[in-house]
């Protein structure tokens, strides 16, 4: 009965708001910190660049001086690591090289291509201005200044940041917990050849994927078989690691073999909710067993990665503390589609054409069908009891792999 399934929407927000961001902090060299949320607001420890130093090769020369046809005597060199031990006077220059530290005396570099070298003299071929090729102390940034805010996503370029900053080790948030665990009699490994009736446990792996890009620390417990038993030692697994969030795929749904949600229940786990007005998805089961959040994903390898797409990335990022990831798009039906049912209806979809925004369903919805989900490259997100759609019609569809990036 649709009409009496809990909306998406709803059951995302009982999800979020049960869910609260993690507080629990480390240190982390800077190698390790990639891809982690950092902890506190970063204060330079340092001036940067720390020392006025040259932005090129050639002449510390005092600008006044430095006028086309003048020749200036050589009085030393300095190079980058070296500190000037003699200042530039009147008449003279010191050969200088890209980051040393500029001489006193000197307030202008000029560059080697502008010079011509006579002996110990050099001759000025194109006149300079006053701080012409040079980096002043500070023009960086400076000691004390913030250089990134507490709760931002550590990567290439603000690692650098930190690096130029004085830091070797950055504070930041443990990261959520992620444990998935398939369930079924009829699941191998991957990798394992399936005997008769069984197939390989895909799904899995798509969510440990999916929960690492969203910040967590995931972990595969593997297959465990229709039965109580095995359903509990996989459980106490993930409690004995410390997961906050437990994602299990299959026996979600209402056959004698779906044991997951009363094994469950039978220890002790509070339900939030268990199936909503989704397509595919529409066993999800979510509660809470003590402090860790429990998601029990529908088996169907499409089913389980779009629940998780719904509702685990949200979930990880509300408690890694990244902000949510908007995949949301408006795009335009290259294609006739028939009415949707009374569920939210999650369509794999390929563009046709990117930049115009259209976009075909795929022929089969089947959600069994891991093919299509992996060329997908959307999902069209159709509403409950939506009418037929023409060529034309605008949507709005979810962007997956590299069409969201
Ligand atoms: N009488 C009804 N039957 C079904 C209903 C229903 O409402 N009434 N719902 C259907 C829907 S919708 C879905 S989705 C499935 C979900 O059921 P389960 O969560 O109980 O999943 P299973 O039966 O365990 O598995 C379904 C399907 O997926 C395969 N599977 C399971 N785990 C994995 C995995 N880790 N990797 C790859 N494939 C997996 C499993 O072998 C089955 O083929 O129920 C419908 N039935
Ligand atoms: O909702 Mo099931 O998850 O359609 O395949």
């Amino acid at each position: 009965m649709a009409g009496s399934l809990l909306p998406v929407d709803d059951a995302l927000s009982i999800l979020l708001n049960g869910a609260l961001p993690i507080t629990d902090r480390e240190s982390c060299d800077l190698v390790e910190a990639d891809g982690r949320v950092l902890a506190e607001d970063l204060i330079s420890r340092i001036t940067q660049p720390p020392f006025s130093a040259s932005a090129m090769d050639g002449y510390a020369v005092r600008s006044d001086d430095a006028t086309t046809g003048a020749t200036l005597l050589v009085i030393g060199t300095v190079a980058a690591g070296e500190t000037p031990e003699i200042s530039v006077a009147p008449g003279t220059a010191i050969r200088i090289f890209t980051g040393a530290p500029l001489p006193s005396g000197a307030d202008s570099v000029v560059i080697q291509e502008n010079t011509e070298v006579m002996g110990d003299r050099i001759r000025i071929m194109k006149s300079v201005t006053k701080n012409a090729n040079i980096r002043a102390a500070g023009q960086d940034f400076r000691q004390g200044q913030v250089l990134l805010a507490d709760g931002s996503r550590l990567e290439a370029r603000n690692l650098s940041l930190a690096a130029a900053g004085g830091y070797g080790s950055l504070p930041v948030y443990h990261r959520p917990k992620v444990a998935v665990l398939a369930t079924g009699d009829e699941l191998v490994r991957p990798g394992e050849t399936p005997g008769t009736g069984q197939i390989s446990a895909s799904a899995g792996i798509a969510l440990v994927s999916l929960a690492r890009a969203n910040g967590a620390e995931a972990r595969d417990l593997g297959i465990a078989a229709d039965e109580p038993s095995a359903i509990e030692a996989a459980v106490e697994d993930a409690r004995a690691w410390g997961a906050n969030v437990l994602i299990t795929i299959g026996g979600a749904s209402v056959g004698d073999r779906d044991l997951v949600g009363p094994t469950l229940q039978a220890m002790g786990m509070s339900l939030d909710f268990w199936k909503i007005a989704m397509r595919p998805g529409k066993p999800l089961m979510v509660g809470n067993l003590d402090a860790m959040k429990v998601l029990g994903l529908p088996g169907n390898p499409v089913s389980a990665y779009v629940c998780a797409l719904v509702f685990a990335e949200p979930l990880i990022r509300r408690l890694a503390r990244l902000a949510p990831r908007d995949r949301l798009m408006r795009a335009v039906a290259a294609e006739a589609i028939g009415p949707n049912g009374p569920r939210r209806h999650y369509m794999r979809a390929r563009f046709s054409d990117r930049g115009q925004g259209l976009v075909s369903p795929s022929a089969s919805q089947d959600s069994s069908l891991i093919a299509t989900l992996a060329d997908a490259d959307c999902l069209i997100v159709r509403p409950p009891g939506d009418g037929p759609l023409k060529p034309g019609d605008p949507l709005e569809v979810m962007l997956l792999g590299k069409a969201a990036s």
